[in-house]
């Protein structure tokens, strides 16, 4: 039996606390049978109460959700937008009982994760296999966008926010691509052959990395350039250039979790910095490439413990922003609707993508990122 077209798009993401007395609830949601230590609990704890108890990530989740409504309405797509998350309110259920009610039929999932593993992909998946469970008959068919890291639209904000901090920046700084650490048996069985997380991340970090490197900046508000005719293709106004080398790049992590005895993917970038200061370097252009907003890993782990690492080791340090509501990243998830649904009549899909992985895939093949502690039933997938 064919499936029916798909006629809503399904937000779905963490969720985060939005008061104090959240916090505790909702670190207990998200542990929940993952074997985290209660001093960890009582530290990550501390870092929600350090910004009132509150977390940025529903607001955001709002907000994208809302500038992709606009963007569908601005480009004649007719397809409502709705969004559950996997910690908090609102949870996936509520989201799916709201789309039985509208009479939506089959929905496509993005998830605010743009990289293969199981925390970002699977875990989602049986979340929602979990809340259709849940809701019981009537809910709508799911099916699954493929990850984004390598889409021009979620990629680029990352190289203008590079190419504007290293303008700020000593020369011989550095690019520092940061993302969420996890076990690394984790990256080890990620994506449908494994080792896929760091893959693609590496992949990401290297086409930013480049590009900022490429970039010409003649239009940019510099006097170094301002003898330079604006607009002309002069090679000397790239940022390599203009800076007499490529600026280097690492990929490091943040937001080490789980117990001491399990091995999670290193450097920590608190560990990166001091290595950086000791060979020394000046800056650091710190750019979270592993997330979609703004959240409290950045806020705390990047914006708050890195930045006053780099403070006491006298390395200048400058934050590049998060994909957010950039338009562009707004019309990279039309075009993953877009694609997906032109495929589904049948039609050649147009997809623009950089990078040097191999095709990413929408609905995940049998095995791809298990749950190390044993399978549950996911949706979007052959198992
Ligand atoms: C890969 C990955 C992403 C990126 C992909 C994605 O976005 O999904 C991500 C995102 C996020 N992680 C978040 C918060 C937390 N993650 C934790 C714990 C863990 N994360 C893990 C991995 C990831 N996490 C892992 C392997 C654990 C260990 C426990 C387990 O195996 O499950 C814990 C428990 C305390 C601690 O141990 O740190 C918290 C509170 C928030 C919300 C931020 C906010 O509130 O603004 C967001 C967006
Ligand atoms: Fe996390």
């Amino acid at each position: 039996m064919p499936a029916a077209p798909i006629d809503a798009l399904l937000l779905v993401s963490f969720g985060g606390p939005e008061k104090p007395d959240d916090v505790v609830p909702f670190l207990e949601n998200v542990t929940r049978g993952r074997g985290i230590p209660r001093e960890r609990l009582a530290e990550v704890g501390q870092h929600y109460y350090l910004f009132g108890g509150r977390s940025p990530i529903n607001d955001q989740c709002r907000a994208l959700k809302k500038a992709i409504e606009d963007d569908f309405a601005a480009h004649d797509l007719d397809l409502p937008v709705y969004w559950g998350n996997r910690n908090w309110d609102p949870y996936l259920a509520d989201a799916l009982r709201e789309m039985r009610d509208a009479g939506v039929r089959r929905a496509a999932c993005l998830f605010t994760s743009a990289y293969a593993s199981y925390s970002g992909c699977r875990q989602y998946r049986e979340n929602l296999a979990a809340a259709l469970e849940e809701v019981g008959p009537g809910a709508p068919e799911l099916t699954r966008l493929p990850h984004y890291f390598d889409r021009p639209g979620f990629v680029e904000p990352f190289v203008d926010g590079t190419v504007a901090a290293l303008e700020g920046l000593p020369e011989g700084s550095r690019i520092v691509f940061v993302t969420h650490s996890v076990p690394e048996a984790m990256n080890a069985t990620s994506g449908p052959s494994g080792g896929r997380y760091v893959a693609e991340h590496l992949d990401a970090a290297g086409v930013a990395a480049a590009a900022a490197n490429t970039a010409n900046t003649a239009n940019t508000a510099n006097t170094a350039n301002t003898a330079n005719t604006a607009n002309t293709a002069n090679t000397a106004n790239t940022v390599a250039e203009r800076r007499g080398t490529p600026t280097a790049w690492d990929l490091v992590y943040c937001s080490r979790s789980g117990p001491p005895s399990q091995a999670w993917l290193e450097p920590d970038v608190n560990d990166h910095l001091e290595a950086l200061a000791a060979q020394g370097v000046p800056g650091v252009a710190v750019v979270p490439v592993g997330f979609v907003s703004d959240h409290m890993e950045v806020l705390y782990d990047l914006d708050t413990e890195a930045k006053a690492t780099a403070d006491r080791l006298g390395l200048a340090f400058a934050r590049v922003p998060t994909p957010g509501v950039d338009p562009r990243f707004v019309g990279t998830v039309r075009e993953l609707v877009v694609e997906r649904m032109a495929a589904e009549r049948g039609e050649a899909a147009q997809s623009s993508r950089t990078g040097r992985l191999g095709p990413v895939w929408a609905d995940c093949p049998a095995g791809c990122c298990p749950n190390a502690r044993g399978h549950r039933p996911a949706v979007c997938g052959a198992d």
